[in-house]
């Protein structure tokens, strides 16, 4: 008898619509966020050529608008809770990106706040890990220059962060680690617009007690190649260490580049702090905050591995609450701590004075 299990074709969910637009935004393409009256066709302005740019201008008669963030708001010198929308009729491609993420900008003299619906688009960008300064107009329901763009309603974004729980586990395997002995790596797929994760298991930990753990999100530059500027490989490193003398434990290892913006946002960041600025100003200046990361999947990769408890290594007390909140039980947690150099130690201040980081700072110093 035939296989009579029927796959519906025809229905789209909320996290695939979503996907689906973030690819477009990725390709420089417009999208339509609408809701029950009103559609705004927009381009993420990170990832369109000057073109583009033009031909979108042309496309809504120059009736067009910048949509900032809060914080970009902030750094041109204005108070907004939702952002603000600045007319860019008569602006280049050049002059757009000025106002949208350049040390120095002037503030703009024409600009009014952003409604909640033009704010929705900049969610999108951030899923795509583009800036979010989006180039955007609202049209008409009878205006079919823009039909053949993917439209998405505001509440299939609200309803797709559901998928942001949902993970399965890929593959489960031995790696053999310098330093560390036999680790597992488990892959886990899912989330939304998120590549494939991985929890690595050191040793055998018992998971019938709080199990040690680290959260650590991506850092290529300090992971992979040892940069100076922070202090994330020696924290990687030393964390599986501290696993491996706690009897075994897992480090989730999470892809939440650059605070979760992406690794083009944190060089451009990069560039900023060059200049003086530190690593939530600088953030601040491309339009972002001074933390993206969601601890959604963390949570469900541990749950995959029957882990309900932990003792966190960390100095981050917003993991913790991020854990908590995501139904995991922090029984207590350990630091984990790296070399302070010359180049990381104002990012390690910043990190102790305005994100409430528990470092010993001063004692790191003197040790070191
Ligand atoms: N945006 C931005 N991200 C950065 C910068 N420097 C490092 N990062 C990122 O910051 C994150 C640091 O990750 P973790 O070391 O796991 O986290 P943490 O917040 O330092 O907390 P603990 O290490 O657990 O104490 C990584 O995603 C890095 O890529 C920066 O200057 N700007
Ligand atoms: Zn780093």
């Amino acid at each position: 008898m035939k296989n009579e299990q029927c796959f519906d074709f025809q229905s789209v969910s909320p996290q695939m619509e979503v996907e689906r637009a973030v690819a477009e935004l990725r390709f420089g393409r417009p999208v339509i966020m609408r809701d029950c009256d009103r559609r705004i066709a927009t381009l993420a302005l990170d990832c369109v050529s000057p073109s583009l740019f033009d031909q979108f201008a042309r496309a809504t008669d120059n009736r067009h608008s910048l949509y900032l963030t809060e914080e970009r708001a902030g750094r041109l010198g204005i108070g907004t809770v939702c952002g603000i929308a600045v007319p860019l009729a008569g602006r280049s491609f050049d002059d757009a990106s000025r106002l949208a993420y350049a040390l120095g900008a002037e503030r703009p003299v024409l600009w009014e706040a952003a409604d909640p619906l033009v704010a929705a688009t900049a969610e999108l960008a951030r899923l795509a890990l583009l800036l979010p300064a989006m180039v955007a107009h609202e049209i008409d329901a009878d205006d079919n220059r823009f039909a053949a763009c993917q439209s998405l309603d505001v509440a299939q974004l609200k309803a797709s962060i559901i998928a942001r729980q949902h993970f399965q586990q890929v593959v489960r395997t031995r790696v053999p680690l310098k330093d560390i002995g036999d680790a597992d790596f488990a892959v886990f797929r899912g989330g939304l617009a998120q590549k494939d994760q991985i929890a690595i298991i050191v040793g055998n930990p018992d998971l019938s007690r709080p199990v040690p753990a680290r959260i650590h999100s991506s850092c290529i530059t300090g992971d992979l190649c040892g940069s100076l500027k922070c202090d994330c490989g020696d924290q990687l490193r030393n964390g599986l260490a501290q696993l491996k003398a706690a009897g075994g434990g897992v480090l989730v290892y999470l892809d939440q580049e650059g605070r979760g913006t992406g690794i083009g946002a944190k060089m451009r960041a990069y560039g900023y702090q060059h200049q003086g600025l530190d690593t939530i100003d600088a953030d601040a200046e491309l339009g972002l905050a001074s933390d993206h990361r969601r601890y959604e999947a963390a949570a469900a990769m541990l749950g995959l591995l029957g882990i309900s408890r932990v003792i966190l290594h960390t100095n981050n007390p917003t993991k913790i609450d991020g854990l908590r909140a995501n139904g995991i039980d922090v029984a207590g947690h350990v630091r984990v701590t790296g070399t302070v150099t010359p180049d990381n130690v104002n990012y390690l201040r910043t990190k102790t004075l305005r994100a409430g980081h528990t470092l010993e700072l001063e004692k790191l110093i003197a040790a070191g």
